[in-house]
Order: C-alpha cells, then sequence, then structure tokens
C-alpha cells in the first residue's frame, strides 16, 4: 500500500508504517501528483481535500488526524467511494487547557478574577462540554449556546447566542464551519454581534477563523477598544490580517489544540480506522505511543491565592504567553505566511495539564477542588 501523509504527523512512521510505503509532504504542498498512485491519503487541517485534489488517484481511504473536517469535501469522497476518517475530539483537551491558560493570563494582566465572570460557551460538543465541566468544577458560572443539541435534547439548558452576549463576560467560540443549514456558523460574530458586545468582554475564538467578522472585530477593537479579544484561529490563515494580530491581546497561531497528547491520540485515531479499513487488527493502544511527560508531579505546601496556585500549575505545564510572543516575533520577521506556518511546523513539546500530578500537603490540600476541577490529577503528600 502506498500512502500519502502530511509531514507534520507524529508518530507517522510508528502508527502507519506497517501499512506500506510512506511519502511525507507538506500538507500545504500536497497536490494531485503526489496521489497519482497513492492508496491511502493522511493529512491534518491544512490540506484541502476535494475533487480537484482526488480527480487522477486510486486513493481508497482519506483520513484527518483532526476534530475539524471542514478541509475535506466529503460529498466528493462519498461519491468516489472513498472511505474517510476524522478524529473527534482528539485534541479537545489541549484546547480546554488553552482556554483555561488564555482566561486566567488575562485575569491577571487586567486585575479581575475568573470565578467572578460568567463564560459563554457557543458549541458544545467535545471541546465546549469539556470546558463546560472543568470550569463548572472551578467554580465559574457558565452559558451554553448549542443550537444543533438543542433542536436534538431540547431547550434545557442551552441559551441563544444573543443571552449570552447579553449575559455573559467572556465568550468561547467553539463551533465547527459550516457555510449550509439552519445553523450555519460561517461569520456567527458578524458586525452586529461584535457591536453588541459589552464593554469589557472578552472574545475568544478557538473553533475556526470564518466564524468571525475579521474586519468588524479589528474596528471594534482599533475603534471602541473596550473589548478583549483572544484568537487561536484566524480568516485566511496562514496569510493572517497583521492589523487584528495587534489588536489581540493574545494571539496564536491554530494551535490550541496542539498538545503533543492530542496529535497523536489523532494519529493513533486514524491508525485505527486505517486498519479497520484494511480488515487488519490495530496493533497497538495510545498509551504504546505516548511518551511519559518530563514534568510528572510537583508539590504545593503552603496556602496561596487560588488562582495564583492555578497560574503555577498551569504555568508549569503550558504558557499560551509563550505562543503568542512566537507568533508576534516569527510574523514579523518572516511574514505572515511563513511566519505563522514556521510556527506551527515548529511547534515546542506541549503536554496536557493532566500529565501533571499536583502533591498537596499542609495548607494547600485546600487547593484540591480548585485543581482538579482545572484538570490537574492531585494526591496528597506528607513526604516534605
Ligand atoms: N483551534 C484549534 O486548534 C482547534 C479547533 N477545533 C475546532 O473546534 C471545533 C469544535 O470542536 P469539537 O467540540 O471537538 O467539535 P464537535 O463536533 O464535538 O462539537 C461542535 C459543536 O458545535 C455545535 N454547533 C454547530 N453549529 C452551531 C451553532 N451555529 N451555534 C452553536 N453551536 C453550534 C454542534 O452542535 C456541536 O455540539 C472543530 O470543528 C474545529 O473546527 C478543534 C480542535 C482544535
Ligand atoms: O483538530 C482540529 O480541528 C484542529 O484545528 C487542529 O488541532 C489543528 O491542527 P493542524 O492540523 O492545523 O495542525
Amino acid at each position: 500500500m502506498k500512502l500519502v501523509i502530511d509531514a507534520n504527523i507524529p508518530a507517522a512512521e510508528h502508527c502507519f508504517g506497517h501499512f506500506g510505503t510512506l511519502t511525507r509532504v507538506p500538507g500545504r504542498e500536497i497536490n494531485a501528483a503526489h496521489l497519482r498512485d497513492a492508496d491511502a491519503l493522511i493529512v491534518r487541517s491544512i490540506t484541502q481535500v476535494n475533487d480537484k485534489l482526488l480527480a487522477d488517484s486510486p486513493v481508497r481511504f482519506v483520513g484527518t488526524c483532526t476534530i475539524g473536517t471542514d478541509h475535506i469535501d466529503q460529498a466528493a469522497l462519498a461519491q468516489r467511494n472513498i472511505d474517510f476518517a476524522s478524529a473527534p475530539g482528539c485534541n479537545a483537551e489541549a484546547v480546554v487547557d488553552y482556554v483555561l491558560s488564555s482566561l486566567l493570563t488575562l485575569a491577571e494582566r487586567d486585575g479581575w478574577l475568573l470565578r467572578e465572570r460568567t463564560v459563554g460557551i457557543v458549541g458544545v460538543g467535545n471541546v465546549g462540554s469539556r470546558l463546560q465541566v472543568r470550569l463548572t468544577a472551578m467554580g465559574v458560572a457558565t452559558l451554553a449556546c448549542d443550537p444543533p443539541r438543542a433542536d436534538e435534547e431540547g431547550q434545557a439548558g442551552f441559551h441563544s447566542l444573543d443571552a449570552l452576549i447579553e449575559r455573559c463576560d467572556v465568550l468561547c467560540l467553539h463551533t465547527p464551519l459550516t457555510r449550509e443549514g439552519p445553523h450555519a456558523t460561517y461569520q456567527l460574530l458578524n458586525a452586529q454581534r461584535i457591536g453588541e458586545l459589552a464593554p469589557g468582554s472578552v472574545l475568544l475564538n478557538a473553533g475556526r477563523g470564518d466564524c468571525v467578522d475579521g474586519l468588524a472585530l479589528r474596528s471594534r477593537l482599533s475603534g471602541k477598544g473596550d473589548i478583549t479579544a483572544v484568537l487561536d484561529v484566524w480568516e485566511a490563515e496562514p496569510a493572517i490580517d497583521a492589523g487584528l494580530r495587534d489588536l489581540v491581546a493574545l494571539a496564536t497561531p491554530h494551535i490550541a489544540g496542539h498538545s503533543l497528547d492530542g496529535k497523536l491520540r489523532g494519529t493513533w485515531m486514524i491508525q485505527q480506522a486505517l486498519a479497520r479499513h484494511c480488515g487488519q487488527p490495530s496493533e497497538f493502544t495510545f498509551a504504546d505511543i505516548c511518551p511519559p511527560p518530563a514534568l510528572a508531579s510537583l508539590h504545593l505546601q503552603h496556602a496561596l491565592p487560588p488562582e495564583d496556585a492555578l497560574r503555577l500549575c498551569m504555568r508549569a505545564v503550558y504558557d499560551v504567553r509563550r505562543d503568542h510572543d512566537a507568533l508576534q516575533r516569527q510574523t514579523q520577521h518572516h511574514g505572515m505566511h511563513k511566519g505563522f506556518d514556521d510556527c506551527r511546523a515548529n511547534y515546542p513539546l506541549r503536554r496536557e495539564f493532566a500529565t501533571l500530578n499536583v502533591q498537596l500537603s499542609g495548607e494547600a490540600i485546600a487547593l484540591e477542588g480548585l485543581l482538579r476541577g482545572a484538570g490537574f490529577p492531585c494526591s496528597h503528600s506528607e513526604d516534605f
């Protein structure tokens, strides 16, 4: 079997080598010529998989090691009888880590407390529901908006987007990009809704760039300048709008889900799907390919203000400011397209909160509920 695979997929040889010959190509460069004699195509989110790409190809399986599928023309695949798999939820925990890191960083910078804010979650699927669970466990009020789920499950527990805009201090977008249907998300946050955001509110988008009208956001930020934005995803990636980048409090290059754990989980899920496609048993578990973290535990032994304790643990694992600084630096030196993609291709090793065990003793034991809620496994230690 011949496989064409995005060069930026970790553990590719380990997961796919036993299926046949691998040709590794940077995701944005994969073209029809690469697929002329390929049997399977394995991508991440930056390869547009459509009729044009598949026109002369014998490919029978396409897998994307990502949650999002808006880069895949699934109708074109179905028409050609090509088996398709994505990796739902693979990096959802990493996105939640990103959101918490961002909100706690802004809270510190601007002098507010997350537990005193109401967070609106738009799109309550794998990412949004995990975010809601963690925030609730941390004592933070949340409101959920998910009209497709509300249609299916009933309205209880769901609110309209307009209600969230009216009632929330923070709005987090975790919707897929869809352009058709009653709940299409293309420019869900349009100029009118951006205009309605209350002064002092925070808008965070870690779904897809096209769900927010970037021009309207730019004009609100540069005009009144009375809201704060966090953007991980952008219109026209990788050639993002420099003006908007400069106005956004935390600007990152589509890396919210880029934990090693999340990427490996995506690779592993697609390896399983390819094994099913080939009628082969899957040969290894996720634990076989996921290495132990370099930092496995830390010990807190004295009382700390709760959000300081959270930031301490969080930054031992992941600090969103590093990704913000890298995007500024790389795009200023290399231009938008190259700078944005370089940050992603050379992304430093990042693990998830769940890989850090927080040992607690003395007065710090009182922090257990909060830290567990935020996603850190905790244990008690009397050894120090
Ligand atoms: N920034 C990043 O690195 C990452 C971004 N993503 C993006 O986040 C999106 C969401 O991820 P998951 O939660 O795992 O997907 P999911 O498919 O589990 O959940 C998406 C939810 O959004 C809801 N939804 C659809 N249209 C809506 C609308 N108009 N208003 C409100 N809710 C709506 C759906 O009903 C569903 O519950 C992905 O589709 C992907 O585009 C995912 C992973 C990483
Ligand atoms: O899973 C998704 O959906 C994502 O957006 C990915 O985490 C983004 O990763 P890349 O494929 O863009 O590296």
